[in-house]
């Protein structure tokens, strides 16, 4: 299978706008919807013919959720019948099982504003993945040197896993990590929920260009 392409929403309208470009995910950043949560919520009951994960990211790995553990859960639970996949931080892990045996995936998650040494990278992709099935580590790179490790990680480590990079100054990284391995990226269809996501349109052009084959690890 190769790289998913993944439209990060934060809006009913995002919502609406974003099954238009056909993408292979779409992401509802429950931590930015505003009144119009329950509309949205609305509309996946009724019909969603693109598998959803709901992500509730919280203050400290740069979303806006700044509440305990069962705040989290209150305010997801209602996503979980209408998602096919969950974002897990780490401090929320212990709804794990839980979330699993409604049939629910679950991408544990990691939004780091360093870049980890390849022993913080292995030993966080395999206590992540005890307590999920696809890990997604996202790291800040200092320097072309990072990326390099990043990318050499994200080509050598299990799959399927989610790699990728906040912020502007190596967005590009967002492709490579594609070009090793990572099981998906995450892009905008015209609101970005993070600095540095590419348009769907663009990101798709240049996984093309590229070639990307399936290193994901997943069979079609
Ligand atoms: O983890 C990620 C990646 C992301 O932060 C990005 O930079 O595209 C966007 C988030 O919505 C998503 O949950």
């Amino acid at each position: 299978m190769k790289p998913r392409l993944i439209i990060s929403v934060s809006s009913e309208q995002d919502y609406i706008n974003a099954k238009k470009y056909a993408p292979d995910l779409i992401e509802i950043r429950i931590d930015l919807l505003g009144e119009g949560e329950d509309n949205i919520l609305e509309e996946c009951r009724g019909n969603c013919d693109i598998p959803l994960i709901g992500t509730i990211r919280s203050l400290g790995e740069g979303g806006l959720f700044d509440g305990s553990a069962d705040e989290w859960y209150e305010r997801i639970e209602p996503w979980i019948p209408v998602c096919d996949y969950i974002d897990l931080e780490m401090p929320y892990s212990g709804f794990s099982r839980g979330i699993r045996d409604c049939g629910k995936k679950v991408i544990p998650s990691v939004h780091l504003d360093y870049m980890p040494d390849d022993d913080e990278l292995t030993s966080l992709e395999r206590s992540m993945r005890n307590s999920g099935d696809i890990p997604k580590i996202i790291v800040t790179p200092e320097d072309h040197g990072d990326v390099i490790r990043l990318s050499e990680f994200t080509l050598k480590c299990a799959k399927p896993v989610i790699t990728g990079v906040m912020g502007a100054e190596f967005r590009w990284a967002r492709a490579l990590c594609c070009l090793f391995g990572s099981y998906g990226v995450f892009c905008h269809a015209g609101n970005p929920a993070s600095q540095g996501q590419y348009h769907i349109d663009e990101m798709r052009e240049i996984l093309s260009l590229l070639d990307v084959s399936d290193n994901t690890g997943i069979p079609e």
